[in-house]
């Protein structure tokens, strides 16, 4: 008789092996981190992974396990849904999609500080799910001097997402951030715009890249996620998540 515990494995190893990386990709995803601080993969992930992702995240909502998401960390955490109209459950080894996706980033993580020497040392990652007409305005993921979020990543989970679906995400220019933060008079230069398709990866320095959600027309299902160095500020550790 098989356990639960025997089930799950089981499902992790055949996920796992459903769901091999390609050298090649992750190769060219540093060369395009270190030429220009961003890039963006298409079909990185297999749709095995992907669709057992998104029936993860569909199981979540049927249990109305996510919460709207809100600016800033802990005490400082509020819903602005001006900003930002996400929904979102940070991920947790709770199913066996949810492994082997940290798996993978793992071993992503170890190819970035083998290439890169940045010592990335922790990933954290949240489901996202925007309903229709939600977006992200534009952004950095990390203030300077608490920069523990050094390589951000975006792992979609559309099918046939349409060319006009809406919903992209668009990388502008890096800009060096002043004492205040981005000056606002700067303009900013578009780079990319990346369609949230179905086993892409997108990748951008967390510090550097601004980036925005534009407005979607349909549900869109996404994995945003972090590579983070515990940098102390003033002797305390900025905690994940
Ligand atoms: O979903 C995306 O394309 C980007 C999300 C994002 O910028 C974030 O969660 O910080
Ligand atoms: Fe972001």
């Amino acid at each position: 008789m098989s356990t639960v515990t025997d089930d799950f494995d089981h499902e992790v190893a055949t996920l796992l092996a459903a769901s091999p990386l390609d050298p090649g990709r992750i190769e060219a995803l540093i060369e395009d981190l270190i030429q220009q601080g961003f890039s963006h993969q298409r079909d990185f992930f297999s749709p095995a992974l992907i669709d057992a992702l998104l029936l993860d995240l569909e199981r979540l909502e049927a249990h109305d396990a996510l919460t709207s998401a809100g600016i800033g960390r802990l005490k400082e955490h509020q819903l602005a849904t001006s900003i930002r109209g996400d929904a979102i459950r940070w991920l947790n080894r709770e199913s066996p999609a949810q492994q082997v996706y940290l798996k993978r980033l793992e071993e992503l993580r170890e190819q970035i500080n083998c290439a890169l020497f940045i010592g990335l040392f922790e990933f954290e990652a949240h489901f996202a799910r925007y309903p229709p007409g939600a977006f992200y305005k534009r952004h950095v993921d990390s203030f300077q001097g608490r920069a523990n979020r050094v390589i951000s990543t975006v792992t979609y989970l559309n099918r046939d997402w349409p060319v006009d679906g809406g919903g992209e995400m668009v990388l502008f220019e890096s800009q060096q951030q002043g004492p205040d933060g981005f000056d606002p008079h700067v303009p900013v230069r578009e780079m990319a715009r990346v369609l949230p398709e179905a086993g892409t990866l997108a990748c951008f320095l967390s510090d550097t890249v601004p980036h925005e959600v534009l407005p979607t027309r349909l549900p869109r299902a996404s994995i945003a996620g972090w590579f983070r160095r515990n940098a102390s500020v003033n002797g305390v550790v900025d905690p994940a998540q």
